[in-house]
């Protein structure tokens, strides 16, 4: 286990604005080179079934030239199953997907579906990449992701970032501390993200027993004004500042 907590900079959105005018520009490969650049720990991309941002062509291209790994979102299907064994990523991360969702709105419900997650954790273990279950932080769902035999879960933040008040924001970040000791009692590497920002994102650095956060939305919003180098090197600032 790290004591620095590492940055997982999801460029997701990069490819949306691009797909938004069907242009050639801005390029996520371009936005992935220079987050390395700025001291990111890996990339994150969300192809969804619909391809509504990263494209196919994104992941091959970026699996040729990332120096550091990349943490492949997908959901479980046999077509993303497939597509994970033509790229052979380090880190695969299994999510839900809902076509009409605008992001995703929970984690994955690991319990309801154990056979079907534990089938396509062996399958991804097979072409050696290292597993997530993108959950929410609840023991149940920590309970069946040790069952799946996936070495890794990475805990839904969306509760803590988007709640509409301080008390309901504290009472989320307990939820998710609380699922942060269980979950490394159980022996899993925890990693956690989605919503936070450069105001939320300290607290939950600053949770032992977390591995790596992965942040997309927030970096790249920031980068419209202060460029992505900047906007990397900033939040690394925060993870770096929450573990001193
Ligand atoms: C799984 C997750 O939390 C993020 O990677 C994000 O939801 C991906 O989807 P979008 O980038 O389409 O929001
Ligand atoms: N897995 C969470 C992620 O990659 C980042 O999500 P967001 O910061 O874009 O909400």
């Amino acid at each position: 286990m790290n004591s620095r907590v590492l940055l997982g900079v999801n460029i997701d959105h990069v490819a949306t604005l691009r797909q938004a005018r069907g242009t050639r520009y801005p390029d996520p490969v371009q936005a992935a080179l220079v987050a390395e650049e700025a001291g990111a720990d890996g990339i994150t991309i969300h192809p969804r079934e619909d391809r509504r941002h990263i494209q196919d062509r994104d992941v091959l291209l970026l699996r040729e030239v990332l120096q550091t790994k990349m943490n492949l979102e997908m959901a479980v299907t046999d077509a993303m199953l497939a597509f994970a064994e033509q790229v052979r990523p380090e880190c695969v991360c299994l999510v839900p997907e809902k076509r009409e969702e605008l992001t995703t709105e929970g984690g994955l419900d690991v319990d309801g579906q154990e056979e079907r997650v534990a089938r396509a954790c062996e399958r991804l273990a097979r072409i050696g990449a290292e597993v997530s279950l993108f959950i929410d932080p609840d023991p149940a769902q920590i309970d069946a992701a040790v069952r799946c035999g996936a070495p890794v879960v990475e805990l839904h933040t969306g509760d803590y970032a988007e709640a509409s008040d301080p008390e309901k924001a504290d009472a989320s970040f307990r939820v998710l501390a609380d699922a942060v000791a269980y979950a490394r009692k159980k022996g899993l590497i925890v990693n956690a993200g989605h919503g936070l920002h450069y105001h939320n994102t300290e607290r939950v650095a600053a949770i032992q027993g977390i591995n790596e956060l992965n942040i997309g939305h927030a970096i790249i919003a920031r980068a419209v004004f202060s460029g992505l180098k900047d906007a990397v090197r900033d939040m690394k600032a925060i993870l770096d500042r929450a573990r001193r």
